[in-house]
């Protein structure tokens, strides 16, 4: 099992997520709360009331689990495609490509990493909702003080359980855009290079983006779904479950609000997965 793309995958994330968490922050208020009129109005809003950090919020953990996801993304792709396919990622390079086994390869990396990445991400979206800026001594306490409280109260209030909310709308989002994501990436990379040849920094930097972007637009109306099924208590839920959610979303605030968060999902997905791409091939050839 080649384990350097599971490296790879994890020192590309990481990259990717420092560059693309204060989009992320932006895109999670909006989707979440009614009380910002658009990007720019909550850009300003965190700024003043939280400066710079509140962009930051709930990056330290991603950071760590980007380590697990990541590295799972990548690795189970690249390891499903080897055993499709009996070749490897260089020698796969010469050969023309099957896209139905890009596309399954995504979707089971996709299934996978929404698994891992549901604890966490849930965690990530809880605490970039809190809107309070740092708490000062004396003052009065956010409900969450910390990723690991985070953690810690959800589990002391919804049992384990608690700690997979939203996993299902996860693994509907992930599933079938991480396949259009590697499809997209994949079929761009040959497009644009010549037969044999590895892609040139350019073709990764535009393939990786778009392929970030297509996979994001795609995303986007499950990624709402997501976030509020997140932010519902398990006890005191709003929603029975995702259709409910669906549904009710649909007749409070139309069906523009599975497209909350569309343009800066779209302008974080380019830049982040750009550069992830690129360091995940740097990385690989360089480890040949
Ligand atoms: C549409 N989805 C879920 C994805 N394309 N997922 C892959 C994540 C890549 C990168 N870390 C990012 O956050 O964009």
């Amino acid at each position: 099992m080649p384990v350097e793309e599971f490296a790879a995958g994890w020192i590309s994330g990481a990259l990717g997520l420092v560059l693309g968490h204060p989009f992320d922050t932006v895109k999670v208020r909006l989707q979440t709360q009614t009380t910002y009129q658009g990007i720019v109005d909550c850009m300003v809003k965190t700024y003043r009331h939280e400066s710079v950090l509140g962009f930051f919020k709930g990056m330290s953990f991603p950071m760590f689990s980007i380590a697990v996801v990541n590295s799972v993304l990548f690795g189970v792709y690249s390891n499903v495609l080897v055993a499709l396919t009996a070749t490897s990622h260089q020698e796969r390079r010469g050969q023309p490509l099957n896209y139905t086994h890009v596309f399954i390869a995504g979707c089971t990396a996709g299934v996978l990493q929404s698994y891992c990445l549901a604890p966490f991400d849930l965690i990530k979206v809880r605490l970039q909702n809190q809107t309070e800026p740092r708490a000062q001594p004396g003052g009065p306490q956010p409900r969450y003080r910390g990723p690991v409280h985070c953690a810690a109260t959800i589990f002391r209030e919804d049992g384990p359980r608690g700690l997979f909310r939203g996993s299902s709308a996860l693994v509907l989002r992930d599933t079938p855009t991480l396949g259009l994501y590697f499809l997209t990436y994949e079929g761009l990379c040959r497009q644009y290079t010549p037969d044999g040849q590895n892609p040139s920094s350019a073709t990764v930097l535009v393939a990786g983006g778009f392929a970030g972007i297509a996979s994001w637009i795609t995303a986007t109306p499950f990624d709402v779904i997501k976030s509020r099924m997140q932010m519902d208590g398990l006890r005191q839920g709003k929603y029975k479950g995702i259709l409910d959610c669906v549904s009710s979303s649909f007749r409070q605030e139309g069906i523009g609000v599975f497209f909350r968060g569309l343009t800066i999902n779209s302008a974080r997905a380019f830049p982040v997965n750009a550069v992830t791409f690129l360091s995940y091939e740097y990385l690989l050839h360089a480890w040949e």
